[in-house]
Parts: structure tokens; C-alpha cells; sequence
């Protein structure tokens, strides 16, 4: 279980005049945001370009330590354990070349379990698991250069996998991506769905993972704006621009 409670994060304290509601300066990226997220769920944090998604889903690990709230993970405060959260939330940024460290596929995953000193039987196994789950079983050998976007967002995935956080959050998994590369990350997301790990999703762009969801966040200008399961977010998400199955609600492109 992650638990945010009055969560608050701004940047720029001193910066661009933007007052806070204690009085601070600075951009609030993050305002006063409870929200509980159970183990199991596949959420998607929905929201226009700069409100908020990113910064908020950075809490969860500790890489963004908010101004004012508590966030915990398991029962234990963020910042009072960043190893367990660390090691208790994966994330996959939204650019894979920010996680990317090693020549080749198999390397690349088994770098983050290395780390864990864990036995080499123990590594092989949770490398040959993460590449099964994003369907790359056959594909250890290959070097990370010659991938496509969509291939790298996948060894990226693998990566997080592989230290089998209880909960995984993809950052806009789908920038850059072509649509048959899209599609596939979608089947990936699909397949955790059905083994039951936890996934949250950020993304600005609802099509196919609305349909995964167990419920989605909304946010706007750093609030939560809609907390709802799908079919009734996608109706009062006002101003996004995201396309959902259907082609309803919310973020159908300007005529
Ligand atoms: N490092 C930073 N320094 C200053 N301001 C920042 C920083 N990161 C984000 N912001 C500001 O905080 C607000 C929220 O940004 P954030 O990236 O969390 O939103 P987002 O919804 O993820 O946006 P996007 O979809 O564009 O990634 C925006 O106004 C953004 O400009």
C-alpha cells in the first residue's frame, strides 16, 4: 500500500512568485494531495502537460521529498527507510535512456539485482522472469544500441521487474513510442495486470490503458481533480487531452 497524506511539493521556493496557500513562493507542483493506492490496483494518474503526475509520482520512492505531507510505503514513512521504499516502488522514467546502464539486454537487467548481492542462481531466474514478462525471453543476447524505442522501453520495464517491487510506475510509458511499439507496452501492462502487480501508469494519453485500470487519478494544477474508476473518470476529466476507447468524454482532439 502507498499512502500520501497532504502532500505538498513545490520548486523554486524563492523563484517565479507563484504564492502558496501558507505563503511560500515558488511553483506548487503538488497541493495537499491524500490519496491511497492498495496493493494489487492498476492506476492511472491521468493530467495536462505540468499538473503535477511526475512530481507526485516521485514521492512515492523518495526522489522527490515533498514540502509538507507524509508519504508511506508498507506502513513505513518514505523518508524514514529510502532503501525499503526504494527497493518497494520501481519506477520506469519516462525516457528510457535514463535508465538504461549496460551493452546488452540481459546485462541491463541483471544490473539492478547485482546490486542487491544477490547469488547468481537468484539473478538468472529474476532475469529470465522480467524478460519473459515483456516478452523478450529469446532476446538476452542482444545489444541495447541496435533496440528500438519500443524494445528499450520493454528492457526498461524488465529492469524494474527484476528487483519485483511490490509496486511499478511507468512515467509516460508511451512517449516516442510508434504505434505497433505502443501497442506492445500495452500488452505488457496487460499481462502485469493479470499476475496481480501493482502498476500506476502516468500518462496524458488514456487510449487502451483506461481499459486496464482499476481506477484513475486525475490531476489538475497539482489537485486532485477526478478519483474514479474509468468509465466514470473519462466523462469529468475536462481539458485533457487524451482519447479514450469509444472515442467519449474527455480530450477527444479539438475539432
Ligand atoms: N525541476 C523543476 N524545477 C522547477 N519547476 C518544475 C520542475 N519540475 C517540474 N516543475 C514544475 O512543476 C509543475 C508540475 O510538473 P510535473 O513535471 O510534475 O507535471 P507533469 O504533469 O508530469 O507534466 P508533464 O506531463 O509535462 O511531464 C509544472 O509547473 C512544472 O513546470
Amino acid at each position: 500500500m502507498i499512502e500520501l497524506d497532504g502532500v505538498t511539493c513545490r520548486y523554486g521556493r524563492a523563484g517565479d512568485g507563484v504564492d502558496a496557500a501558507d505563503g511560500a513562493t515558488g511553483t506548487v507542483a503538488v497541493d495537499n494531495v491524500c490519496l491511497s493506492v492498495p496493493d494489487g490496483e492498476f492506476l492511472v494518474v491521468a493530467g495536462a502537460n505540468g499538473s503535477g503526475k511526475t512530481t507526485l509520482v516521485r514521492t512515492f520512492n523518495g526522489l522527490v521529498e515533498p514540502d509538507a505531507g507524509t508519504v508511506s510505503v508498507n506502513g513505513t514513512p518514505v523518508d524514514a527507510d529510502l532503501v525499503a521504499a526504494r527497493s518497494a516502488v520501481g519506477m520506469v522514467f519516462q525516457d528510457p535512456r535514463d535508465q538504461l546502464v549496460a551493452a546488452t539486454v540481459g546485462a541491463d537487467i541483471a544490473f539492478g539485482p547485482e546490486n542487491l548481492g544477490l547469488s547468481h542462481d537468484e539473478i538468472d531466474r529474476r532475469v529470465a522472469d522480467a524478460l519473459a514478462a515483456v516478452n523478450m525471453a529469446d532476446r538476452e543476447r542482444e545489444r541495447i544500441d541496435a533496440l528500438s524505442g519500443g524494445e528499450r522501453e520493454r528492457v526498461a520495464i524488465a529492469g524494474a521487474l527484476a528487483m519485483e517491487p511490490d509496486h511499478l510506475v511507468l512515467d509516460e510509458p508511451f512517449t516516442g513510442l510508434d504505434e505497433p511499439a505502443r501497442r506492445s507496452v500495452v500488452e505488457r501492462l496487460r499481462a502485469l495486470r493479470r499476475v496481480g502487480t501493482s502498476v500506476i501508469v502516468v500518462t496524458h494519453d488514456l487510449r487502451d490503458v483506461a481499459a486496464l485500470a482499476d481506477r484513475i487519478v486525475g490531476l489538475a494544477d497539482g489537485r486532485i481533480a477526478v478519483d474514479a474508476p474509468p468509465e466514470d473518470a473519462v466523462e469529468s476529466l475536462p481539458g485533457l487531452d487524451v482519447r479514450v476507447p469509444g472515442g467519449g468524454g474527455l480530450g477527444d482532439p479539438p475539432a
